[in-house]
């Protein structure tokens, strides 16, 4: 426990803990009184739809706005300590920014200059399932194979927290596939925490460890994985059961052909609901849809 901030929590074992956390900008609440507690060595999707508060809430993490409430990130103040903890965070925003003008081989040389943990022959080892050359220049790369060249750069330091928004936005599927496999098994052990924001939740979802819905500036899910697959089932209702089905209350339902229904159910005993039709584990993206309902109405 920290004295000056209460209730966040500023164990080892939490790597950011928020607590009425707020950022309001001129016309929007952005953040509003939310709270969340990420452990170590977990890989967290913070998913929600656009608008949501995503980008703002890992901006608040990392110190690069202000915001009202508390906020504990590897036990540092974001606001006050943002230089320490620069040290032991990684970020890669969903614009990556290099100059035109500089070659890969000197973008590799600039980083390892200025970052202590940044390895190099890893870094290379990324670049080697791309076709990225050495001696090419930021400028004669495409837009994928830039995003390419700023996540090997990122992913070849050795950091606590690695923060990651939309990582793949304009990668193809063959590379985003190989990207997240590598972020498992290369990067990732029991030390590190991974947060990522992504709208392509298919992708993510099995190296996933832990899921937050955002909505409005507001946490509305927080779960590990393994347990959403204990609260939340899929039941492919049979027309005679729908009735049956719907006093159960599910959270939403869409219509199949040949009159079956989906329902997913929140927190009803699987053994309740496999008299109705076949059950599964509902996919990250339909409980997202479901959760989500009326976002835009
Ligand atoms: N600099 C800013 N000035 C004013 N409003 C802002 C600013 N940045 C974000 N907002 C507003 O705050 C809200 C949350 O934005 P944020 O970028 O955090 O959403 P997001 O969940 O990352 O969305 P997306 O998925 O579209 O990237 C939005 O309504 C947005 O318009």
């Amino acid at each position: 426990m920290n004295a000056a901030n209460p209730s966040v929590s500023t164990t080892s074992d939490v790597v950011v803990s928020a607590r009425n956390l707020r950022k309001a900008y001129k016309n929007k609440v952005a953040l509003d009184d939310t709270a969340f507690d990420i452990p170590t060595g977990r890989i967290v999707g913070l998913i929600g739809p656009n608008g949501a508060g995503k980008t703002t809430a890992l901006k608040a993490m990392l110190g690069l706005i202000p915001f009202e409430g508390r906020m504990s990130v590897l036990g540092r103040d974001p606001r006050t300590e943002r230089d320490e903890l620069m040290q032991e965070v990684c970020f890669i925003a969903d614009v990556a920014v290099l100059p035109r003008w500089i070659r890969v081989e000197e973008a590799i040389e600039f980083v390892a200059g200025v970052h202590p943990r940044f390895d190099r022959a890893r870094c290379q080892r990324f670049l080697a399932g791309t076709q990225l050359k050495p001696r090419m220049r930021v400028r004669e790369l495409s837009k994928g194979m830039i995003v390419q060249l700023h996540l090997a750069l990122v992913m070849a330091i050795d950091a606590r927290l690695l923060v990651l928004d939309e990582p793949t936005l304009g990668l193809d599927i063959l590379y985003r596939k190989q990207f997240y496999q590598r972020l498992l098994e290369d990067y990732f052990d029991e030390n590190k925490t991974i947060l990522i924001t992504t709208h392509q939740v298919e992708e993510v979802e099995h190296i996933l460890t832990d899921v937050m819905f955002i909505r409005d500036g507001k946490i509305v899910l927080n779960s590990e994985m393994d347990a959403v697959g204990e609260r939340f089932t899929e039941v492919l209702v049979n027309a005679d059961q729908a009735d049956n089905a719907r006093a159960l209350k599910p959270l939403d339902e869409r219509s199949l052909p040949f009159g079956k229904t989906v329902m997913l159910f929140d927190g009803v005993p699987r053994g309740q609901l496999t008299q109705l039709g076949e059950t599964r584990t509902p996919g990250l993206a339909d409980l997202f849809v479901a959760t989500m309902k009326g976002t835009y109405a």
